[in-house]
């Protein structure tokens, strides 16, 4: 049982051990109650025995005696059905999210391309949470109230078997009547999960845009458009609780119809002699006390079959393949190679072959110069400079640093070589230096203002209030393009690895911070293998080799010098910039 538990609601070992417990001390805190109502009627059943036949009252003491005694069982019990239904599973829904949090970090990221990203935020708060509470409050009160409802009916056998099934049969009719419900309810709560992504996409995307949406007067058209997903959700959610409130209240009053059924058997068996009224008046108290612990349950139950339904979105994150490869990475030299290279995104997910965007990609970027990229927007060439670092993996040829095969190596380990500057640039709620320094973390304060000083930060930090320790705001909404460039770039710098990857990296610069930019990248990518990508010709104009890429081919290759002289497609797009420097408004 609690195999097929620990597979169902995907709990670890230290969790399913914590249920067991949980079960065990929410199930002797029932038989507790049990065994006070009973030490109740006892005491009771002896004082108005003693009165009717005159004998003297029994002493208080050992009353008091078995009151405190029975106040100190269930205080013990309560606190470790606490601890263990409340604590532990907080603690394993914490760890669960650290454990989703790792593997999205190893995930490959065709991964991301293939999933939505609000579904995989809903997942791991939303359903983690929604486990969390389940296992805490449902799991354990459920089995404990059936554990020790069984017991006591066992028991109760013995006394009057007649009333004991009057008592209990209500118990197995009205929890079959909830699981019968489970097959119709979880498309409800499937249906239910998949509006409040939607509401966290449209909310999401309303705040992302709010600038364009006010630069295009589109407030009320995208308002009325999150209402609508808004009130959508509203109206399965109310939709899910109604017909959920309609079985778990009929489950409720069938399991009270118990209590009627007793006192019927027993009237009439006290009637015929059957029972002496006292046990029949056991019975009752009994089924007074015996539904209680099914309440809670009963209620939330419907949580612990939607719990079933965030555990399998769990396990669809946490058996994605990793992105595999060795540890060992041992170049010889720092040359990156293309040979042969054909990519696609989405190909290899769902057997989904995906539009090709390279087909026949082959050029050299050798160490110790600059290659750069250059081609029509959409050619391709941010998706090689990914290649290259082994962001996603080819779909044909291969690409290899120093001989070695990237498919081959741990993308972590490989990264450890790679300095990269991204087109968008994504800065964290911190420092200007702590964004500096994420560059490398056990970097000297010095080495961090050296690399900002070579990028040129110096010139706008120096105006903030707290200089290198002023907060940039949530992905730097505190600074222009231009800074946020020059913040990733002395990132990079501090990097300091053998492969630098460039993509548009200057492109948000004046033309005064560009060429002092440009001047500090020059020395210190001196010796390293650099691939840069950039619109601007006047920028590609000094590099070593000039790539071009065109309907995912290498259209030319060659020094810009011998480009220029072949008068091909780097020589046109040279001729356009030139015109288009030249035009005025
Ligand atoms: N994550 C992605 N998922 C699916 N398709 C993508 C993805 N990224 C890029 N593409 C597609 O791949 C093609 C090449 O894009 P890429 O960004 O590599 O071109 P680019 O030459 O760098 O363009 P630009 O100069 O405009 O930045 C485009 O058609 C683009 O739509």
């Amino acid at each position: 049982m609690f195999a097929s538990f620990k597979k169902k609601y995907f709990l670890s070992d230290k969790g399913i051990a914590g249920a067991k417990r949980g079960i065990f001390w929410t199930t002797l805190t029932n038989l507790v109650v049990m065994a006070g109502m009973g030490f109740l009627f006892l005491t009771m059943a002896g004082f108005i025995d003693r009165l009717t036949t005159g004998a003297d009252l029994p002493s208080v003491l050992p009353i008091a005696g078995g009151l405190v005694v029975f106040l100190v069982l269930l205080f013990a019990s309560n606190w470790q059905q606490y601890y263990y239904c409340y604590c532990i599973f907080y603690e394993e829904c914490g760890n669960q999210r650290i454990d989703i949090a790792e593997r999205l970090r190893k995930l490959p990221l065709s991964f991301f391309g293939r999933r939505d990203l609000a579904d995989l935020t809903e997942t791991i708060m939303g359903d983690v949470q929604a486990m969390e509470h389940a296992y805490s409050h449902v799991l354990s009160e459920l089995w404990g109230a059936v554990i020790a409802s069984a017991v006591v009916f066992v028991g109760s056998l013995f006394f009057c078997w007649q009333l004991a099934v009057a008592a209990f049969w209500s118990v197995p009719v009205a929890f079959a009547i909830l699981y019968l419900t489970r097959g119709p309810m979880t498309p409800v709560f499937d249906r239910i999960r998949a509006e409040k992504v939607r509401v966290t996409e449209a909310i999401q995307e309303t705040l992302d845009c709010v600038r364009e949406v006010r630069a295009t007067n589109q407030e009320a058209h995208y308002l009325a458009g999150l209402n609508a997903v808004i009130d959508r959700e509203e109206r399965e959610v109310t939709r899910g609780e109604l017909v959920n409130g309609l079985l778990v209240n009929s489950a409720f009053a069938i399991l009270r119809l118990g209590i009627a059924t007793t006192l019927a058997t027993g009237a009439a068996m006290v009637v015929s002699g059957q029972v002496d009224f006292m046990v029949m008046f056991a019975f009752l108290l009994m089924v007074s006390r015996i539904y209680a612990p099914f309440d809670q349950a009963l209620m939330l139950v419907s949580e612990l079959f939607a719990a079933e339904s965030s555990a399998k979105r769990m396990r669809s994150i946490m058996e994605e393949p990793v992105a595999q490869g060795s540890e060992a990475f041992e170049p010889v030299g720092h040359d990156v190679v293309f040979d042969h290279v054909a990519f696609s995104y989405g190909a290899g997910d769902d057997g989904r072959a995906g539009e090709k965007v390279l087909t026949d990609v082959s050029f050299t970027a050798k160490e110790g110069e600059v290659t750069a990229l250059v081609g029509p927007s959409g050619s391709g060439k941010s998706t090689v400079s990914r290649l290259a670092a082994r962001f996603w993996d080819t779909t044909a040829g291969t690409v290899s640093v120093g001989g070695v095969d990237v498919a081959s190596v741990d993308p972590e380990v490989l990264l450890r070589d790679y300095a990269i500057v991204f087109q968008d640039v994504l800065l964290f709620d911190d420092t200007v230096m702590g964004n500096i320094r994420l560059g490398r973390r056990d970097a000297t304060d010095e080495e961090v203002l050296a690399a900002a000083h070579a990028a040129n930060c110096d010139e706008f930090v120096s105006r903030m209030p707290q200089g290198y320790d002023t907060m940039i705001g949530e992905n730097g909404s505190k600074l222009s393009g231009g800074e946020r460039q020059r913040i990733s770039i002395a990132r990079a710098l501090l990097k300091d690895a053998p492969i630098v990857l460039l993509d548009e990296a200057t492109a948000s610069l004046d033309v005064e911070n560009e060429t002092v930019v440009q001047e500090a990248l020059s020395r210190l990518l001196a010796g390293k293998t650099v691939i840069v990508i950039a619109h601007r010709m006047r920028t590609v104009e000094n590099a070593d080799k000039i790539v071009v890429l065109r309907d995912g081919v290498v259209a030319e290759q060659g020094t810009p010098v011998e480009l220029k002289a072949a008068g091909g497609e780097f020589a046109h797009m040279l001729s356009l910039q030139k015109e288009a420097a030249a035009w005025r408004l």
